[in-house]
């Protein structure tokens, strides 16, 4: 059965933010609900059928803790989203791990953001082969489609859309003000990971980088998809809050578990 595991879900920043003595800061620091490590996912077959190969979407400053948390020793693939650190700072110590195991890590991404990655981290060649996801791959049994989504402030991202079996899903972290040509891939999914870094935003749009809840909740009633979590949340967003979200949006949690393929979730419409 393949399943998709929460490895991180919080912004840029991480929750506690380094400077910040908020209530979510302070809950985080001292219990640990609200402590959310930079977003990604690990997508794992685990049914030895070899279509099943593990994978991980990007790979943050916290991936090495990260992979401790879960008791990974090694996740040889990669896909990326997009080439900001938050997304990208765990790459080195990545190259690392596959220069001492002795093979080769294979990362996937967009063409443009292979060539950003490998103007920051020119070394990492040696260890890692650089493979375009723009003419769509096949991964660990899924067809995988990137497409360029609206970034806001901060440019472009990518997001992933996965089709296998009739089940489809997509991973959309960083994205706001998607116009319809973005949304199009996004129809009719049966599970959406999209990025919502505060509740309700209240910073002048044109300074903005990812959708609030205010806002996805608008796109989702318009996407009529099956199952919604929400990743990618600030010190904004407390998850002992009760927010009244529309039915079929989960706010994720760290370690938390979907299953993909196996259940045809119930439609919001
Ligand atoms: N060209 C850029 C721009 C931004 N960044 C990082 O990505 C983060 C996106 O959210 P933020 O809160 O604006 O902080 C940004 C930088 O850490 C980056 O790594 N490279």
């Amino acid at each position: 059965m393949n399943q998709l595991t929460f490895l991180g879900t919080g912004d840029a920043m991480g929750v506690p933010r380094v400077y910040c003595d908020c209530d979510v800061c302070t809950e985080a620091r001292l219990m640990g609900e609200n402590k959310r490590k930079r977003s990604s996912v690990l997508i794992d077959g685990g049914d030895g059928d070899g279509t099943s190969e593990q994978f991980m979407i990007d790979c943050g400053p916290d991936w090495r803790s990260q992979m401790e948390d879960q008791g990974l020793r090694m996740v040889h693939t990669l896909l990326i989203t997009h080439a900001h650190f938050d997304h990208i700072g765990g790459l080195p110590e990545w190259a690392d791990a596959c220069r001492w195991l002795g093979v080769k890590g294979r990362l996937y991404a967009p063409r443009e953001v292979i060539a950003t990655i490998q103007g920051q981290f020119p070394w990492l060649g040696r260890h890692v082969d650089f493979l375009e996801t723009d003419g769509g791959i096949e991964l660990g049994g899924w067809k995988v489609h990137s497409w360029k989504v609206c970034h806001g402030h901060n440019g472009y991202s990518y997001a992933y859309r996965l089709d296998q079996g009739g089940y489809s899903w997509a991973y959309c972290s960083d994205a706001i003000d998607l116009k319809t040509s973005e949304k199009e891939p996004l129809h009719g999914l049966d599970m959406l990971v999209l990025g919502t870094s505060f509740v309700h935003e209240l910073a002048e749009f044109s300074t903005r980088s990812v959708y609030d809840m205010r806002e996805a909740q608008e796109l989702l009633r318009e996407l009529k998809l099956g199952h919604t979590y929400f990743t990618h949340m600030s010190h904004d967003v407390d998850v002992r809050q009760n927010y009244n979200l529309d039915q079929g949006i989960t706010i994720a949690l760290t370690g938390m578990k979907v299953p993909l393929g196996t259940l045809k979730l119930e439609m919001n419409a």
